[in-house]
């Protein structure tokens, strides 16, 4: 698959400077959609995973038919204020800004084998939160899953140790 054709950048967006990778053309096309799908669902099924954790927004479009594909549950992290039970929380920083994540503080079971999933890898600051927070509830993450990675900004380097999987990377 040509995975870049599939994919749409837009200069400037949201701020000025930001090569903005837009997925919207590859979900809109269902044949590529689902191969992305397959081809992460092949690596959870690899590392063993028994959970699909996402971060809002679009990792949801991603981690949950992952998990659907595996047969697993999906967990949402959300950003601040979002999520109504009981919570716990980490800070992040992304390419462009910061913001408080969350989840259910009884969303992971302890020991369980969780894949971590998202559109795209950029300074891993998303995803290295996410990362925290299943390990905050005793939650082992065997894998990360990504559609984009953009490789420049060492996102890589924040998830040292992490089996990672990526349809295509940008340097
Ligand atoms: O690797 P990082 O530097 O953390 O950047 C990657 C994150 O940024 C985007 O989400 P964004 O926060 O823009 O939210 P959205 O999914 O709600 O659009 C993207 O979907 C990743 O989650
Ligand atoms: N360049 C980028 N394109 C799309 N989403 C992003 N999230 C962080 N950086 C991004």
């Amino acid at each position: 698959m040509d995975w870049n054709s599939k994919i749409r950048e837009i200069l400037d967006f949201p701020q000025p400077g930001i090569r903005f990778k837009d997925i919207t053309p590859l979900l809109a096309d269902g044949s590529a959609y689902r191969q992305a799908i397959d081809e992460l669902a092949s690596f959870a099924r690899e590392v063993g995973a028994q959970l699909v954790v996402g971060p809002e927004a679009r990792g949801f479009v991603v981690g949950a038919p992952l998990a659907y594909a595996l047969g697993v549950g999906f967990v949402p992290v959300r950003k601040r204020g979002k999520l109504p039970h009981r919570t716990v929380s980490v800070e992040y920083a992304l390419e462009y800004g910061t913001d408080v994540l969350e989840i259910h503080e009884d969303a992971v079971r302890p020991g369980q084998r969780v894949v971590v999933a998202d559109d795209l890898l950029a300074t891993g600051g998303t995803m290295a939160a996410t990362v925290a927070l299943v390990r905050k509830l005793g939650g082992f993450v065997v894998g990360a899953a990504f559609f984009i990675e953009l490789g420049a900004l060492g996102g890589r380097d924040r998830l040292a140790g992490l089996p990672i999987r990526t349809l295509i990377r940008y340097d």
